[in-house]
């Protein structure tokens, strides 16, 4: 069975879902039956974000043989993080050996070398994110954004802005034809279709939504399975041969 990392590098797109703590070991179990590719666990928005309790509902997951990605993501992007800066390194330090993955944001400038450094150590890949909820920036900023994250140490570089209409998807399908190593996504309604078209073009991971909280314009996971392998016959090949 290939690595994440490996998958990460390949050809077939990977269908993620984000779970918090509510249910743990349920929704480790629905996500191996459903055949999800990359379980997001979205540590900021558990109820204790003590690394020994994050560390109890990590571990059905990984019992599940699901491949992993830790979020702690920051409210200055959308997230529920409620801690300072200091404590969400060290809690991305005490996870990391237990998850397949990480993301941080490029943002977060105080930590991002420190969980880099944490990922190398443990051979971890780390996608670093760039979030904006209100509108899709400019091609000269965006790609400024992608290659700051490159230099930082990026594995993989994450996309994710509110499309508004046909030239922002533009703009966002031109960063996939100019980089590899990409998760581009165009949140919200008028951006829905990229959710499948995307990784068609090559980004490497689409986030869909069982039950929960679905980001803006996230299509549900059946949904995404179904127009996915419609249109990516290496993505049903790699279910057919899940
Ligand atoms: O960054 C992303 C992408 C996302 O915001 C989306 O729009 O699908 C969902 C988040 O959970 C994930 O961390």
């Amino acid at each position: 069975m290939a690595t994440l990392r490996e998958r990460l590098a390949g050809d077939v797109p990977l269908v993620a879902v984000s779970f918090g703590d509510d249910d743990a070991a349920g929704d480790a179990a629905r996500a191996r039956d459903l055949g999800v590719d990359l379980a997001e666990l979205r540590i900021d928005w558990h109820r204790s974000t003590e690394p020994g309790d994050v560390l109890r509902a990590v571990e059905p997951f990984r019992a599940a043989g699901l491949p992993t990605l830790a979020t702690i993501r920051s409210k200055a992007e959308g997230g529920y993080w409620p801690g300072d800066d200091a404590a969400r390194l060290r809690l991305f330090e005490a996870v990391l050996p237990h998850v397949d993955a990480v993301d941080v944001e490029l943002s977060s400038a105080e930590i991002l070398p420190g969980v880099i450094a944490a990922a190398r150590a443990a051979d971890r890949p780390v996608i670093v994110s760039y979030h904006d909820f209100d509108a899709t920036p400019p091609e000269p900023a965006l790609r400024a954004t992608v290659e700051a994250a490159l230099a930082a140490g990026a594995d993989l570089v994450k996309i994710s802005t509110m499309a508004h209409g046909a030239r922002d998807l533009r703009v966002l399908a031109g960063l996939l034809v100019r980089y590899d190593s990409m998760i581009v996504i165009g949140m919200g309604a008028e951006g829905a279709g990229s959710r499948v078209f995307f990784p068609l073009l090559g980004s490497r991971v689409t986030y869909s939504a069982i039950g929960g909280r679905p980001a803006p314009g996230q299509l549900p996971f059946a949904d995404t399975v179904r127009l996915l392998s419609q249109f990516s016959p290496a993505y049903a090949a790699s279910r057919a041969a899940a």
